[in-house]
């Protein structure tokens, strides 16, 4: 039995079934409240053997990880946890080495499943150890902050940091399955709660002006609490992703879309040294105001599209300037650019840009004058 029927013959199923449609390796990601506690059940299909290892961080460990466990313990599935570092230092070497480790300890086999039960820092760095641990093993994402779940847990970019910048070691290695529980986002905090936002403004921003206007009218609401906003939020944002890897799994093209915002982004990310002072969602909301600046300084997107990204951004709580991260006074643009210039979508030394003719309207470039990318980012660091 498939995890898309079993939700179809439950009769108490309240959740929506998407599939990642990637031939032999398809899979599906499971939407709706209470998924936690029907993780065991839900994700029996897909295991190869009544065997998982949860691993997560603690954080979530003291809120979630007791009912994962039950879940699957009261589907017959044997479970042992690690839990790791909470925040995005876990997402380095010395980290991944110490959980290769204790998994290597708890004698995982080749059939054994890892269950990263977390934000994106516990999926891309469980997801990596999956990917390289007797050469490649089954892992199940159960996001558990909104980041996560619109995005990281989708699409199978698993990784680490390193001193030289963002994700630069890692691999291609899909999910088995992706449980999204929207329910545990009631414990996630407001700031991570708007982190997460960002990447779900992303997919209106790059490919979906109508997601957008919606956005712009329900997204008080949404990171006020309102569920079934949260929920739509999550779905739309998924299916978006879930197309998009689908034709292009290894971003030799369109799937670069996803990066809007984050060329900027993560030279920020990499300044402020991957930590506390931005976040990985806030970096990414400050980049894409970048990128529509940028566009509409290069005549070619309408000034009051950059505009509406802004402000929508910054109505929602979003710091949207260098200049609003707190703790940093001083910024370079030699700096920032030189972090952009170890992007891992530079191509013959050239900086790939992820512009805009519009809201919607993202679309690929290496053909960005250097000179103007200065400019932009000259005054948006000057106070
Ligand atoms: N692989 C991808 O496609 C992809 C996509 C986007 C982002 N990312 C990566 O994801 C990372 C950011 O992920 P994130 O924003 O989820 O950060 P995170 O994993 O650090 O989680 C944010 C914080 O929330 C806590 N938390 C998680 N769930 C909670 C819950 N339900 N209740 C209370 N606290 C909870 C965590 O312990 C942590 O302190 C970055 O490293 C980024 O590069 C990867
Ligand atoms: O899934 C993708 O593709 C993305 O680009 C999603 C991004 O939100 C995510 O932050 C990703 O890790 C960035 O890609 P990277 O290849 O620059 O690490
Ligand atoms: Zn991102």
């Amino acid at each position: 039995m498939t995890a898309l029927s079993n939700a179809a013959s439950s009769a108490a199923a309240d959740y929506d079934t998407l599939s990642v449609d990637l031939a032999g390796r398809a899979y599906d990601i499971q939407i709706g409240e209470g998924l936690l506690a029907r993780a065991g059940m839900l994700s029996r299909p897909v295991l190869r053997q009544p065997r998982v290892i949860i691993v997560t961080d603690s954080h979530v460990a003291p809120l979630h990880l007791k009912t994962v466990e039950e879940s699957y313990r009261a589907a017959g599935i044997d479970t042992a946890s690690v839990i790791v570092p909470a925040g995005e230092g876990s997402k380095r070497f010395d980290r991944l080495q110490a959980l290769l480790d204790d998994l290597l300890d708890a004698r995982i086999e080749r059939r054994t499943t890892l269950v990263a039960l977390g934000g994106g820092v516990i999926g891309d760095l469980t997801g990596f150890a999956a990917a390289i641990l007797l050469r490649g093993i089954d892992f199940i994402q159960i996001p558990t902050t909104l980041l996560a779940q619109v995005d990281s847990s989708v699409g199978g970019k698993t990784g680490i940091n390193t001193r030289h910048g963002k994700n630069l070691v890692g691999a291609f290695h899909q999910p088995r399955l992706v449980l999204a529980d929207t329910g545990v986002l009631d414990t996630l905090p407001r700031r991570e709660l708007l982190a997460g936002y960002a990447e779900v403004a992303k997919y209106g921003l790059l490919g979906d002006a109508e997601f957008f206007a919606w956005l712009e009218a329900n997204g008080a609401t949404l990171v006020a609490g309102d569920m079934e906003k949260r929920r739509h939020a999550v779905k739309i944002s998924c299916a978006a992703k879930a197309a998009i890897v689908a034709r292009d799994e290894k971003e030799t093209g369109d799937r670069a879309l996803l990066n809007l915002g984050h060329t900027f982004g993560h030279a920020l990310e990499a300044e402020t040294g991957f930590g506390e002072m931005l976040l990985h969602g806030e970096a990414v909301a400050i980049g894409m105001v970048m990128a529509f600046d940028l566009s509409a300084r290069l005549g070619l997107c309408p000034a009051e599209d950059a505009v509406r990204a802004r402000r929508h951004l910054r109505d929602v709580g979003l710091r949207v300037s260098p200049l609003e991260v707190a703790g940093r006074q001083h910024w370079s643009v030699d700096k920032l650019l030189g972090h952009m210039a170890k992007d891992k979508k530079v191509a013959d030394g050239r900086i790939t840009f992820i512009l805009a003719r519009g809201i919607g309207k993202a679309f690929i470039t290496q053909d960005v004058d250097v000179q103007a990318v200065r400019d932009m980012l000259a005054t948006s660091i000057e106070s």
